[in-house]
């Protein structure tokens, strides 16, 4: 497994089609200055040495600290960097398959959208070192994904899964009472942190909240 995430409880998403190319080692310093647990690269539409040339500038942010960077979708870039995680969604390839290619000391994250699959990614926590839920509310990062609501996040907390998972998709400080009512007790948002002007601060805003 590439890391204990039991005490991590805010997740960011540095997201290219947010945040553009010449700003990108600005808003991954404000990401981790806010508290951000884990940092994940989501670079959609760029292919994957462009991946590589964007986490050439992102990597050295993270020398001397113990956030863990993800590399969403693209086994290639990530394995071309020490240490650095990946994120695998339904179609990708299997938790089994990523970790085996990925070794043991990388973080491993998988995404789910119902209960069948929240019990699939339990079924491989030997592979995984956290899932997500979701998306929760509808959100224009994912348009094409079908909200889950909170039913899937009340459903996953009754299972107290000791693989830590996060809820994700549609979150912002407005609605996150919600879903930490629901019983999540950790959460990714990505457009309400990365359009705030001052991100870190929204970064603390959330963790404050998630841990009171
Ligand atoms: C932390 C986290 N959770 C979910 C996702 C979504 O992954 P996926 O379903 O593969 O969709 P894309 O992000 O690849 O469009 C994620 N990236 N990160
Ligand atoms: C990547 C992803 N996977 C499920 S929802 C989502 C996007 C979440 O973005 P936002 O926090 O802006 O709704
Ligand atoms: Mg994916």
């Amino acid at each position: 497994m590439g890391a204990d995430l039991h005490a991590a409880v805010f997740y960011a998403i540095l997201d290219t089609g947010y945040v553009p190319r010449e700003n990108l080692v600005a808003k991954c310093r404000a990401l981790l200055a806010g508290g951000a647990d884990i940092i994940q690269l989501r670079a959609k539409r760029e292919s994957t040495s462009e991946r590589i040339g964007i986490l050439d500038t992102l990597v050295p942010l993270f020398e001397g600290t113990e956030v863990p960077l993800i590399v969403n979708d693209d086994i290639e870039a990530a394995l071309r960097f020490p240490g650095l995680g990946l994120h695998v969604g339904q179609d990708d390839m299997s938790p089994g398959e990523a970790r085996a290619r990925l070794g043991p000391g990388r973080v491993l994250g998988l995404s789910t959208h119902s209960p069948e699959q929240a019990a699939g990614a339990l079924a491989h926590s030997d592979a995984l070192d956290y899932f997500a839920v979701g998306p929760v509310f509808a959100t224009p990062t994912k348009p094409d994904y079908t909200p889950v609501g909170l039913e899937l996040v009340r459903h996953v907390a009754e299972m107290e899964p000791e693989l830590p998972w996060f809820a994700i998709g549609g979150i912002k400080r407005h609605n996150l009472s919600q879903v930490l009512a629901a019983g999540a007790r950790r959460v990714v948002a990505v457009s309400d942190v990365l359009c705030a002007e001052d991100s870190s601060v929204v970064i603390a805003e959330y963790k404050t909240a998630c841990r009171s």
